[in-house]
């Protein structure tokens, strides 16, 4: 149960709190006028009147004062008297009232509620005398029980104006106001505690005939038992009647059932211990292990590939192994028993705090979960679940809570929920989620590992449909943890080549864990700058990725992967297999490759454009022979040369062609006539075809015709030796499993994609860098990626408008909130409040896909020793496959470069180095930029100024120019 004291009170309380060292002297001193006001009245004589007051009473020989307070006493009474009549006694009785409520609850007395009193004093002066009540004294009240002002206004000016009647109704009416003004009352409220009064008193009479009828058949039942039995009837047990329905303890059973008569309730509250963990105990071995279903399925997937299609990574992670689940841990020890009494006690308390403030709720059942209990309540007909949600400081005053979280409703339910931190935590172990069936065989798509709600139940996301996700909370409340979480379900459940990670970690020693992981497409991205890089590589990945789905008619990444491939050959797997890397060609690792037994043959690099070319697959005499092979109705495809020849049959073609053809040329010539036959078209036809386009055909026909650069550009040149190619003179492919890489500018499609899961821990650390270059990239990738099999994971400990803008919100719906300081914090990571409620260590709310209502859970936790053991395994496997097509990015950063500066600092020299800090030093003090500042400030003509300019806006400090405007500078210049 939680027990430190609310750590925020609302600020009335605060002030309240502040004021109360003047409240009880003013207290007093109301009270102590009021009585002597009330002594004063009670006892006046008009015979106590000096003479000089007009109708005084007084005698000479007189000298006994009658007045409890004295002549003072007397005039005071005789002032309040004449002016208001009777209605004066309002003025001590209203003032013992303020006086009492300042002494017992600290409340300020207003000026509205003097003039309340007022409006009550005349009020009710105007009716005594429009009504002639208690005019009989005239020695005491001369102008009637009214007084002056009763007289005057009521007798004199309303009952003309509007009749007794009239005036009457009007002053009761002025009464109410003044009533309620001095009291502080709302009059619905009066209604709503009258009415609450009237249903408690049937209620209480209903419990009280329940429980009379019960005694009472429990008596007859006893009776005739006893009858039955020969002994005498047991004593008589007490009448209901005598069951005092003031009883404030309530009567707690031994089954847990709770009855509280004094609110007419009977509950019988279902507690549900969900927190309980799995540990290493309750092991099922008959169970199977999630690596050895997916090594199954992997093996089956192999065996149907057909010969030669498996991606380079594929091949060369033929042999991976996923981590066995045995690296991680279970918890050492099983979570404690709950401590059922202690909870019906703070439901109870829960219950009693909402009835003292006339909310009326039946207790509902009690969930613990890893991390919090929630207690549900059921409010009673036609109260608002409003009211309840507004007394969540008074519950958590009274639970003694540090922070309490209402759910009014909880969704789904007609319960409202109150939920309570547990003072025992107990850890959610990463296995036992990674262990759930719901992960084994759930039908998500890329399952990862998130937490577990209050009712136990896992939460296993599914990447593929969030298809972003963006994580927040304040620092050490558990984002690393989650995001660790996160990768690690990815990587037991996908192998290097179906699934690969850019990682960016500008904080540098978050992602260092996973720096050998063969997942990974790129290097760990740690310098700001480079993260940009990385992320437009993200977009050139996605729409090279888009340019292959449509050359394949396919729409999105799942039908592109399970797409028919009859048309892909060995040759074309050949060149397909770097591609397949997803991350295009690859720069392999040697090591990897030669513990793999294989030979990956280390290629250039392709550009995701390049393999996308609209064209097919690529065009190797591999192609062509095994074409010939499994299409032998195809007669002919070029003059003379049946087709379903062998290669030497090919060759002899090549040799013997008329025209200066290049040798490999007559191979695309006939790999494309084949392409075409293929496609329908007749063989009759296609030669024609090719007869009459052989001069144009854009393979070209001369050996002059040597462009590189053509799309349909022939693979192989007169310097290749074609007959070293392993291809027997059926056709069938004898070498490698490997074929060989494709050269660059080669057009390939890969047979599958991985896929991409970019993750940014610490989002805010870039949008310093370059806000708007970021936010484009995030916004591109996050709008477009969902379909190229591209997920994106972002974090930040800063969940500001500035860095989660709307631009990124609106893009990634599903979100997960961690523990916030404050309720605006929480509107910018979930559009609503709820996670400043949340505990920390893993504690968070889960906006699922679709935007649904927040999950509260306690997200797993997966330990550094777990994270090690699981790299490690991965890693001994293979070593990272980076694509170097970054390294030529169009801005011409040098990625793979270990120098800090990239390629930006290319050009510069130390002297224009020495001058740039000039420049920033001239920034610092003016706040802007400009050549002409420069030129002024440092006496630079304008070439070098304008050239500092540039270096600067390539170096992300100042963004670009806008005319006559000074460049906006993107960077704080002090962390420069
Ligand atoms: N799911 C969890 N279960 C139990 N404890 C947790 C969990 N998540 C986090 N913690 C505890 O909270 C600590 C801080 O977590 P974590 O490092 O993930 O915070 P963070 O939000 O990433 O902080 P920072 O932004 O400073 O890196 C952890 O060391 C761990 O003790």
């Amino acid at each position: 149960m939680p027990q430190v004291p609310p750590a925020a009170r609302p600020q009335r309380a605060r002030d309240q709190k502040q004021a109360s060292a003047w409240n009880d002297p003013i207290g007093i001193g109301m009270l102590v006028i009021s009585a002597m006001l009330l002594l004063a009245l009670i006892s006046y004589d008009p015979r106590d009147l000096p003479s000089w007051i007009p109708g005084s009473l007084a005698l000479e020989e007189d000298t006994v004062t009658r007045n409890f307070i004295g002549v003072v006493g007397a005039i005071l009474a005789w002032a309040g008297l004449w002016l208001a009549g009777w209605a004066i006694y309002l003025v001590p009785v209203s003032m013992t009232w303020f006086g009492v409520c300042k002494l017992a609850s600290n409340i300020k007395v207003s000026g509205r509620s003097w003039l309340g009193v007022a409006l009550m004093v005349i009020s009710a002066a105007a009716i005594l005398a429009v009504q002639g009540i208690l005019s009989s004294r005239d020695d005491i009240t001369p102008h009637g029980g009214g007084g002056g002002l009763g007289y005057l206004i009521g007798g004199s000016i309303f009952a003309n104006l509007l009749g007794t009647l009239g005036s009457t109704i009007l002053f009761i009416a002025i009464y109410g106001v003044g009533f309620f003004l001095a009291s502080g009352l709302h009059p619905m409220m009066v209604i709503e505690e009258v009415r609450g009064e009237i249903e408690r008193w049937i209620e209480q009479n209903r419990v009280r005939r329940e429980m009379a009828a019960r005694l009472a058949e429990e008596e007859e039942i006893a009776a005739a038992r006893a009858a039955a039995a020969g002994s005498p009837a047991p004593a008589r047990r007490r009448k209901p009647q005598e069951v005092s329905p003031d009883i404030a303890t309530p009567i707690s059973t031994p089954a847990g059932k709770l009855v509280t008569p004094e609110l007419g309730l009977t509950f019988e509250p279902k507690i549900i211990d969900a927190s309980v963990s799995r540990t290493h105990n309750d092991e099922d071995d008959s169970k199977p292990k999630l690596s050895e279903v997916w090594q199954k399925k992997r093996a089956q997937k192999m065996e149907q590939a057909p010969h030669g299609t498996l991606g380079s990574l594929t091949v060369l992670f033929k042999d991976y192994k996923l981590p066995e689940l045995d690296l991680l841990h279970w918890p050492e020890e099983a979570a404690k028993p709950v401590d059922k009494k202690e909870m019906l006690a703070v439901q109870e308390t829960i219950v009693r705090a909402l009835a003292s403030f006339g909310v009326k709720v039946e207790a509902g059942d009690i969930t613990r979960g890893p991390a919090i209990t929630r207690y549900e309540v059921r409010p009673v007909d036609g109260l608002r679940v409003a009211r309840i949600a507004a007394l969540d400081d008074d519950i958590a005053r009274a639970t003694c809570a540090e922070r309490i979280n209402i759910l009014a409703p909880i969704p789904g339910k007609d319960t409202v929920g109150i939920e309570l931190a547990n003072r025992d935590k107990v850890v959610v172990p990463i296995r036992e989620l990674l262990e759930d069936d719901i992960f084994l065989n759930g039908k998500a798509k890329i399952p990862i590992a998130l937490g577990k709600d209050v009712y136990g139940k896992t939460i296993i996301g599914d990447l593929a449909a969030m298809p972003h996700l963006l994580v927040a909370g304040s620092t050490g409340s558990g984002k690393s943890v989650c995001i660790n979480g996160i990768i690690t379900s990815l990587l037991c459940r996908f192998a290097p080549d179906e699934l690969r990670f850019i990682m960016i970690d500008p904080k540098v020693v978050e992602m260092q864990n996973y720096a050998k992981l063969p997942h990974l497409a790129l290097p760990v991205v740690t310098d700001p700058k480079k993260a940009l890089m990385a992320l437009r590589w993200v977009v050139k990945e996605m729409e090279g990725r888009y340019q292959m789905f449509a050359s394949e008619a396919c729409r999105n990444f799942e039908a592109f992967n399970n797409r028919n491939r009859k048309r892909i050959v060995p040759g074309g797997a050949a060149a397909v297999a770097a591609a397949t890397a997803g991350a295009g060609g690859a720069v392999t690792a040697p090591a990897a490759a030669s513990r793999g037994g294989m030979n990956p043959r280390p290629g250039p690099a392709m550009a995701a454009n390049e393999m996308a070319a609209p064209t097919g697959a690529p065009v190797r005499k591999a192609n062509i022979v095994a074409k010939s092979a499994a299409a032998p109705k195809i007669t002919a495809i070029v003059p003379d040369v049946p087709f379903g020849s062998s290669i030497a049959a090919l060759d002899e073609y090549a040799a013997e062609i008329t025209k200066p053809v290049r040798k490999s040329n007559a191979f695309a010539q006939a790999a494309a006539m084949a392409d075409a036959a293929q496609d329908g078209m007749h063989p009759e036809q296609v030669r024609l075809d090719y007869i009459a386009d052989t001069d144009s055909a854009p393979w070209g026909s001369s050996d002059d015709d040597e462009d590189e650069d053509t799309t349909h550009e022939v693979n192989m040149s007169d310097d290749e030796d074609e007959d070293s190619l392993p291809i027997d003179d059926s056709g069938t492919w004898t070498g490698d499993s490997v074929p060989p890489p494709p050269r660059r500018h080669e057009v390939v499609i890969p047979d599958t994609l991985p896929y991409i899961v970019v993750i940014i821990d610490e989002l805010a650390d870039l949008m310093q860098t370059a806000p708007a270059d970021i936010e484009g990239a995030i916004a591109r990738i996050t709008q477009m990626a969902r379909a190229a099999g591209i997920h994106l994971i972002v974090a930040t400990q800063t969940p500001r408008a500035d860095v989660i803008t709307g631009v990124i919100k609106a893009n990634i719906p599903t979100r997960i909130a961690f523990q916030v300081a404050s309720a605006l914090d929480s509107r910018v990571i979930l559009d609503r409040k709820g996670a400043e409620n949340l505990v920390g260590k893993g504690d968070m709310l889960y906006v699922p896909p679709g935007g649904a209502q927040p999950i509260r859970s306690q997200g797993a936790l997966v330990t550094d020793d777990e994270i090690h053991a699981i790299v490690s395994h991965c890693s001994d496997q293979g070593r990272p496959v980076y694509d170097v097509r970054v390294e030529s990015d169009a801005d011409g950063g040098d990625f793979m470069s270990d120098d800090e500066d990239g390629d930006e600092s290319n050009g510069v020299s130390s002297e224009e180095e020495e001058t740039l800090e000039k420049c920033l030093e001239v920034m610092r003090q003016e706040k802007k930029a400009s050549t002409s500042l420069f030129q002024r400030r440092l006496r630079l003509g304008y070439g070098r100024a304008a050239r500092m300019m540039d270096i600067l806006e390539m170096r992300g400090i100042i963004g670009p120019g806008d005319g006559a405007k000074p460049r906006e500078i993107l960077v704080s210049l002090d962390m420069i």
